[in-house]
């Protein structure tokens, strides 16, 4: 067994993104066929203790406090540092070790291991309390929420389990943008700067660099579309040579904009895209996580403002996930029910983005398709 383990390893140390994620694939089958249905119910019966106990170590911060010490920890230090009964934290940890989440080196110690080290980042901490705080309500309301619409398509965003878990009228990205949302707001755009880390981007697919030089001088290079606190942008911007001097313009809400660390040669605007887009004929429209935020008729005049800032040599990139018609990976379907329960929106496959973009005047000229199991893809699109 000991020989099997260390040769999977392996392969997966020399693995690209797409290998990897097939060995963890394929020992996920293995797993579930060697479950018997109790160790199977074990394991999905108490799934909700995992972001509970993560949760608490974020509030104490005690996944930060392993990864900087130099020597593992006793659960009596750690409850020290934290100012927590010494019992209450043993148990905790004692917890989090037999789940992986960080490792148990002797009785009652622990150390940092990979997972920890990770929530431990910003990013990632802020990933815990969006999915705890704002999602997870959202999922516990979701069965009662269906029967009582007779479990219809949920397709309007101001009719979702979100609004009733949240006791509010309002869509989710206009509830974030209340004063007493602003807690969850900042929370989910850290968290949208990390949710791909380590994934392979639209930049490792798709000939950017080609169509920046294609570019008039004074033309506007690149328009990211609702781009957050401009990561993407950041992103193009370092990955293009210095003589390649075109704007590059993030376009958000004030709150997130006032969130985004200014850097050079990215410009960081307010735009509100339910409105016609100020800046004309650039050369790259991009929307990235944006379309599959909203149901089809708002997401098509989203595309159709888009459309209408374009010039003929103008291209409008949407950098979503494409899901299969058949076997879809379980990272992407989940997805697919967070933006149900949500937003009311969707994830789609090809036809639907063909739908979707004939009804904004657009055409798909070409998909790219950059990461495995999302099947994120460049989907570029012409003007009609
Ligand atoms: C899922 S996030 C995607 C952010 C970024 N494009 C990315 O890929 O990380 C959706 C973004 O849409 C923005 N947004 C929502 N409503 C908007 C509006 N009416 N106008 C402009 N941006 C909006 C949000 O503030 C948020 O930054």
């Amino acid at each position: 067994m000991d020989a099997l383990v260390s040769q999977v390893q392996a392969m997966a140390r020399d693995a690209d993104e797409g290998a990897r994620k097939k060995i963890v694939d394929t020992l996920f089958s293995l797993q579930l066929s060697i479950e018997s249905p109790q160790d199977s119910m074990q394991r999905l019966l108490y799934l909700n203790i995992y972001l509970m106990a993560i949760r608490i170590g974020c509030d104490l911060d005690f996944f930060r406090m392993l990864v900087d010490s130099p020597t593992p920890l006793t659960a009596e230090q750690v409850a020290e540092k934290c100012g927590t009964a010494p019992m209450l934290m043993s148990r905790l940890l004692r917890y989090l070790g037999s789940v992986g989440i960080i490792k148990e080196t002797g009785a009652d110690t622990y150390t940092a291991n990979q997972l920890c080290r990770a929530l431990a980042e910003r990013g990632w901490i802020s990933g815990v309390y969006h999915y705890f705080d704002t999602c997870s309500p959202c999922f516990a309301a979701t069965p009662e929420f269906l029967k009582s619409t007779g479990y219809k398509d949920v397709d309007d965003p101001t009719n979702t389990p979100f609004n009733v878990a949240h006791k509010s009228n309002l869509a989710a990205f206009d509830w974030f943008l209340q004063p007493e949302s602003s807690w969850n707001f900042t929370h989910f755009n850290n968290f949208m700067t990390v949710q791909h880390q380590g994934m392979p981007t639209w930049l490792d697919k798709y000939p950017f660099l080609q169509v920046a030089k294609s570019a008039m001088p004074e033309q506007p290079l690149f328009v990211d579309v609702g781009g957050g606190v401009g990561h993407q942008s950041v992103a193009l911007r370092k990955a293009l040579p210095a003589d390649i001097k075109n704007r590059i313009i993030v376009q958000d809400l004030a709150p997130v904009i006032g969130q985004a660390q200014p850097f050079d040669g990215v410009e960081l605007t307010i735009h509100n895209f339910w409105e016609s887009n100020p800046v004309k004929g650039a050369k790259i429209y991009y929307v990235r996580n944006i379309i599959h935020d909203w149901p089809d008729g708002k997401a098509a005049q989203i595309l159709k403002h888009i459309k209408d800032a374009m010039t003929p040599d103008s291209i409008c990139i949407i950098d979503e996930m494409v899901i299969p018609e058949q076997c879809a990976h379980w990272q992407a379907t989940q997805i697919d029910l967070l933006m149900m329960v949500t937003l009311g929106a969707r994830e789609r496959t090809q036809k639907s983005f063909e739908k979707l973009t004939a009804a904004a005047d657009l055409r798909i000229r070409k998909i790219y398709p950059y990461t495995v199991s999302l099947n994120d893809c460049v989907i570029e699109c012409v003007a009609e």
